[in-house]
């Protein structure tokens, strides 16, 4: 049997939607806490939020190039499992809080991908999102799938535009070790509202993915 592509959910908002992930087998739900996203929570809905959380759920915060004050103002007060940062932030600042943490990278169209994955030796993983000039990410954009150099993949969380329909054909190009979704489990034309049948919808479309290739 080959290994299950990991799934994480990311800007959830409601007790209801941390539940029904966990329920339809994903491994992670992201609470974003930079300010100027419409998906952000306070610190106050994420303790509830992470009050409803189920065991073995893996809650990640989000952040954008936040302060140290910012981060541990969250970690007072929420469980987080895991913190995902999205900025400009380097590895000695993402290390410094003792938790597992993953890095958003921005697929700026020159970079030299190769480089760049290096500059992160103590993330838990690699999440690749689609590059915007003014914005840092969560922007329902794809990016060529097929700059993910082969030797990375399995160290790659893939995001960026994906949605039910097109996350089997993003695992079967590349095969990453985990699939990360925001805009594509949203209400047309609603950021930050989270349709549940397009959650499930997304789920069933990795597994049924995975299994083809068992
Ligand atoms: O979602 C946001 O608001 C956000 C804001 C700033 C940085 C990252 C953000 N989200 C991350 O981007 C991916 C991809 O989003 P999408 O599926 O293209 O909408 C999302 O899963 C978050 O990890």
């Amino acid at each position: 049997m080959t290994r299950p592509t990991r799934i994480k959910l990311c800007g959830l908002r409601r007790s209801e939607h941390i539940r029904l992930a966990a329920e339809l087998g994903a491994d992670a739900a992201g609470l974003v806490f930079w300010p100027h996203s419409s998906r952000a929570v306070s610190i106050d809905q994420a303790a509830e939020l992470a009050a409803a959380a189920p065991p073995f759920l893996s809650l990640t915060g989000l952040f954008v190039d936040p302060t140290v004050q910012a981060v541990e103002a969250v970690l007072d007060r929420v469980a987080l499992d895991c913190l995902q940062f999205h900025g400009n932030e380097s590895n000695e600042f993402c290390r410094q809080f003792g938790r597992p943490w993953i890095k958003g990278v921005r697929m700026h169209p020159e970079a030299e991908v190769e480089q760049v994955l290096t500059e992160w030796p103590d993330a838990r993983g690699l999440l690749l999102d689609a590059w915007h000039p003014e914005q840092p990410g969560g922007t329902g954009l794809t990016f060529d799938w097929q700059r993910i150099p082969a030797g990375w993949r399995e160290r790659i969380v893939l995001a960026g535009g994906l949605t039910p329909d097109n996350v089997g054909a993003a695992i079967r190009a590349i095969r990453p070790w985990g699939v990360d979704v925001s805009g594509g489990i949203e209400y047309a034309g609603q950021k930050g509202e989270k349709d549940s049948a397009l959650m499930a919808a997304f789920v069933a479309a990795v597994r049924e993915e995975d299994e083809k290739h068992d």
